[in-house]
């Protein structure tokens, strides 16, 4: 596994090792002890909810966090492609209020770690995509935010084609300005 720095302190791209042959592939998706010394981090990281959604073409979920009960998120796409991004919502952090996104795919295997104290979302640019990931907290709805995908001060350079497709939450989401954000 490769792991690449983004500009961004904490979130990482993970490149798994795919072995290819004439049956297809094999990759590990998860090795614990692999992951834990590419984060470096004082306490381990334990994960205890595994998601997995689809969407269609042109949907786009986020931005998304919870207060109180941040979660740690390490995602990929196994059918599709997305267009994941991150937002340091950390306000002691030099990059708070940068944004980085990254092509997942079912294709280049690509994860992201996107550590507690991030926004997170993804468009889809495939016709559907199915998107998987692991939290290191539980999900607690009474805890959760949503940022305006399309905040100007934010500025993500979403690759769209046409307009998104939101829910309406995701629709009635508020600006960066007013979001509850992290120490
Ligand atoms: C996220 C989540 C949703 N749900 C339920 C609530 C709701 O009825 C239904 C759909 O929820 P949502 O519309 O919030 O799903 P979605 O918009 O896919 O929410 C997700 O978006 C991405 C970008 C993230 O980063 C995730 O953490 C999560 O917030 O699923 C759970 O039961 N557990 C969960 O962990």
């Amino acid at each position: 596994m490769n792991i690449v720095r983004t500009p961004i302190a904490g979130l990482l791209i993970l490149e798994p090792r795919v072995f290819g042959d004439e049956r297809g592939f094999f990759f590990e998706s998860y090795n614990e002890r692999r992951f834990q010394d590419a984060l470096d981090a004082p306490e381990p990281v334990r994960f205890v909810q595994d998601n997995h959604s689809r969407s269609a073409k042109n949907v786009l979920r986020g931005l998304h966090y919870q207060v109180r009960r941040p979660q740690g998120k390490l995602v990929r796409v196994v059918d599709g492609e997305v267009f994941d991004v991150a937002v340091d919502l950390r306000r002691s952090s030099p990059t708070f209020g940068k944004w980085f996104g990254a092509v997942l795919s079912a294709e280049n295997k690509l994860q992201m770690w996107v550590p507690a104290g991030f926004a997170h979302g993804f468009l889809v640019m495939s016709e559907t995509a199915d998107f998987l990931y692991k939290t290191t907290d539980y999900y607690a709805p009474e805890h959760e935010r949503c940022i305006a995908w399309n905040d100007p001060e934010i500025g993500i350079e979403w690759p769209l084609a046409g307009a998104p497709v939101l829910s309406a939450k995701d629709s009635q989401a508020g600006p960066f300005a007013d979001a509850e954000v992290y120490a």
